[in-house]
């Protein structure tokens, strides 16, 4: 499928936008690192940031294996150099001992899935202990070494491992809320999919606003504002549909068995998220949810949607009338939101 990756294209339906592996304005001028690009996500993730049209070079990063996927994804016929480095030793092409500082600087946009993922039984929160570190040091490097760079968030969980990424920004004296996002967009991307399979919709022209963050109840899929959703389904189906989003992920991390979580589409929805900040600083106006400051609501980071441009995001927009369900949960998950948020912030200052 890929084979001829100037020809294959792949629309997407995020927020107002189409994400493709071809296009014939695109320059491939920007620099792209990917830190934990040897896991589950870093490596299909990679790949597909190989294939962008925007990608001039792509540093893969990671505490093992990042020679080898460098080699690997070295051969895939696009314009973007590739870079595979460790923290300390090794990297591919062999060039020097630099670690993560030759993988960030220069760096336009830095992409962080490191770090462990769920097992069965596990919250999202039970990661906190192992990953709140993990991206902490991550944020600082890139502080040190990309202190300009839009930051997307991948690594669990989101909800804290964002206000941690702000506080270290902040405490370097280079944090800029316009660049600085958890990435929400595997949760549009079911909300997508189990609407165009409800209402017999190609889920490609489906697009569903997500708002909150991402774990559990703190998950709000909007169906209501979806043309037609009202008069096809009825409240008990549309509260299964809700229930799905906010759980999809323990859907994938069951079905796994103790062998990780959402990779593969977590890999997709991670590139059609990177593709349009890209697309963005390209000139282009994107809408697009994310988890961002915001003063939308009593929480001071929340996921809606988002314009973005040169410098990340510009505005970040309302979501428009909730109906009395879609209050209901609004009500149930700003606590739990709020709380994950300060526990990152009181990690990352203490
Ligand atoms: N935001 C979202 O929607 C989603 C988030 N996730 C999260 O993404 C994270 C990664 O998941 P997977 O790729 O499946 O895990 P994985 O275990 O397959 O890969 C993680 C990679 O991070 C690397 N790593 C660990 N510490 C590092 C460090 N200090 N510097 C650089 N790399 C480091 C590991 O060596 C490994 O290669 C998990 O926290 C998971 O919960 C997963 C799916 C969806
Ligand atoms: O469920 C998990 O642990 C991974 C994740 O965030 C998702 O798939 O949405």
């Amino acid at each position: 499928m890929f084979a001829s990756a100037s020809r294959a294209t792949v629309s997407i339906a995020t927020k107002m936008s189409k994400a493709s592996f071809s296009s014939t304005t695109a320059a491939a001028s920007k620099k792209v690192a990917v830190l934990g690009a040897a896991g589950g996500i870093g490596q299909p993730l990679s790949m597909l940031l190989k294939l962008s049209p925007h990608v001039g070079e792509l540093s893969c990063y990671d505490i093992v294996g990042t020679p080898g996927v460098a080699a690997d994804l070295s051969h895939i016929p696009t314009p973007a150099k590739i870079s595979g480095d460790l923290p300390a030793a090794g990297s591919w092409p062999p060039k020097g001992n630099d670690g993560i500082a030759r993988a960030l600087t220069g760096c336009d946009v830095v992409v962080i899935p490191a770090g462990v993922p769920r097992k069965p039984g596990m919250t999202r929160d039970d990661l906190f202990n192992t990953n709140a570190g993990i991206v902490k040091g991550l944020v600082e490097s890139c502080a040190e070494h990309c202190p300009g760079a839009i930051l997307a968030i991948i690594s669990n969980p989101v909800n804290s491992t964002v206000p941690i990424a702000a506080e270290v920004l902040k405490a370097r004296g280079v944090y800029d809320p316009k660049k600085l996002c958890g990435v929400t967009t595997l949760d549009v991307c079911r909300a997508n999919t189990f609407v165009g399979e409800a209402l017999g919709k190609d889920p490609r022209e489906v697009d569903v606003t997500v708002i909150g963050g991402h774990a559990g109840i703190t998950i709000l899929p909007l169906f209501s504002q979806v043309p037609g959703f009202m008069d096809a389904v009825d409240e008990k189906k549309m509260d299964a549909l809700t229930v799905r989003t906010q759980f999809g992920g323990d859907e994938v991390v069951k079905a796994k068995a103790g062998a990780g979580s959402a990779t593969l589409s977590m890999a997709y929805a991670g590139y059609v998220f990177t593709e349009n900040v890209l697309r963005a600083m390209d000139g282009e106006e994107i809408t697009q949810c994310a988890f961002v400051e915001s003063t939308l609501t009593d929480a001071p980071y929340f996921a809606s949607p988002c314009k973005f441009g040169p410098d990340g995001v510009t505005e970040v927009l309302g979501y428009g009338e909730l109906t009395a369900y879609e209050k209901g949960w609004f009500d149930k998950m700003l606590p739990d939101l709020k709380k994950q948020i300060q526990k990152g912030i009181d990690f990352a200052n203490n």
